[in-house]
């Protein structure tokens, strides 16, 4: 077996007309092949337009093998997509390996979502595979052009792709597995399955999702926005995706929703003539969030919308302690106990809603406080339960246009 260190990443963008436009193909090993794929219907194609599948190796595969294998009425084939389990739960960034997998078994196709196991030991367990450098190790063994670059290698890097590889193999033989998705930066690694594994499997990579700064969406730069709900909200997820440019939206609908491109053209011209309305953010949003979360928290999170940014009592009230939970971690609150006679005046105090002395009296008069929608200008007015305090024992209090503040009464 001979895993060579380095790959040749050159890549091509190929003339090819539409459906395949966007494609392109890795070359097997730095031979260059510029010609179109001979494709132009199937799965492949669909998902290409979709700008889905960003690259496949080898060549050849893109070519004919793989548009042939994943055509209408032919027998299912197995396609792979591996995690590392060093968080725990998977995060926005992981949706166009997921979306590939889940077209694939939409088409029939068995897929297999592997979580690595060796491969974060490695990175975790071996520390002195992470510290020891290679330079020392292999210094007199040639290699030295790859070594000589400023940072090294440490053992644990040099052997990530190599047990990654293997993991192609073993399934191959175990489960007749072909094909290998991955993210764009997974190139070199699916390369060295293809090499481990022989000349019948496939790597398909899907394009990476950055944050606004460019950095990709994820654990190592710290920016993850989760699936699990626990750690981001049905809510939090539903926002992350209405608040998307609209330079990217029509992008991320073809990524993360199995909307048909014909509906997507038609909410982009939608929003052309009314873009006040942030249709597509919406869409993508409700989308997302019900193949994440499922109708439910799909609903949770247009429940928690509707409290916190329309003031909707109804909808605050319907909330469900998880629900406010999950509002709380976001939004100031606070948890006070209700005492006879306590004022609008002395819930914004308790708040830390306005600010101390006259000028927070003032804020009050001047019509800068409501509580759960309805405005209040009497400092001096005494809650009344069932109209400040809502029967979930929440009151929602807004000061000025946007700031939100959650009380839970306690002992109510
Ligand atoms: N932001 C992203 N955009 C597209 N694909 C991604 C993104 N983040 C991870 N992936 C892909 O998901 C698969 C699993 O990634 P994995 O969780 O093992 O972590 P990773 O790539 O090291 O990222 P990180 O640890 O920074 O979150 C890989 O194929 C990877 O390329
Ligand atoms: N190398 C992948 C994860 C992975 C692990 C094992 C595999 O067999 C495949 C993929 C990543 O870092 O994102």
């Amino acid at each position: 077996m001979s895993l060579p260190l380095t790959h040749s990443h050159a890549a091509f963008r190929l003339p090819g007309a539409l459906p395949l436009r966007g494609l392109k193909v890795r070359t097997e090993l730095g031979s260059r092949i510029p010609t179109a794929p001979s494709c132009n219907s199937g799965l492949l194609a669909a998902q290409c337009e979709r700008g889905l599948f960003q690259e496949v190796f080898p060549a050849r595969g893109a070519q004919e093998q793989l548009p042939a294998l994943l055509a209408p009425g032919r027998p299912p084939i197995t396609a792979y997509c591996g995690f590392d389990p060093t968080a725990d739960s998977l995060h926005v960034g992981h949706l166009p390996a997921l979306m590939a997998l889940l077209h694939l078994q939409r088409a029939g196709h068995h897929v297999i979502a592997l979580v690595g196991g060796a491969t974060p030991l490695l990175r975790f367990a071996c520390g002195a595979g992470g510290r020891l450098r290679m330079g020392a190790l292999l210094s007199r063994q040639g290699c030295q052009a790859r070594l000589r670059s400023a940072e090294g290698m440490s053992l644990a890097e040099f052997l990530y792709p190599a047990l990654q590889a293997y993991d192609f193999l073993h399934l191959r033989r175990r489960h007749g597995c072909r094909l290998q998705i991955g993210g764009a930066d997974q190139m070199g690694n699916i390369m060295s399955g293809y090499e481990l594994t022989g000349e019948d499997v496939f790597g398909i990579t899907v394009p990476l999702i950055t944050s606004t700064t460019g950095d990709k969406l994820g654990k190592t730069a710290g920016n993850a926005v989760w699936l699990n709900r626990d750690k981001t909200s049905p809510f939090e997820l539903y926002q992350f995706f209405v608040r998307q440019q609209d330079s990217i939206v029509e992008k991320y609908l073809k990524l993360f929703t199995f909307l048909p491109l014909e509906e997507i053209r038609h909410i982009m011209e939608m929003h052309a003539k009314e873009p006040e309305k942030w249709g597509p953010q919406k869409r993508l949003a409700a989308e997302v969030t019900k193949l994440v979360h499922g109708r439910e928290g799909l609903e949770s999170a247009k429940r928690c919308t509707k409290a916190l940014y329309h003031s909707s009592v109804e909808a605050l009230e319907a909330m469900s302690d998880q629900e406010l939970q999950e509002l709380f971690k976001q939004t100031p609150s606070a948890e006070l106990l209700l005492e006879p006679g306590t004022s609008v005046l002395d819930l914004c105090r308790k708040a830390n809603a306005i600010p101390a002395g006259p000028s927070g009296y003032q804020k009050i008069t001047d019509g800068g406080v409501s509580i759960n929608g309805i405005r209040e200008t009497n400092p001096e007015a005494v809650l009344v339960v069932g109209q400040h305090i809502l029967k979930n024992g929440v009151s929602l209090l807004r000061i000025g246009k946007k700031n939100y503040y959650i009380i839970k009464w306690l002992q109510l």
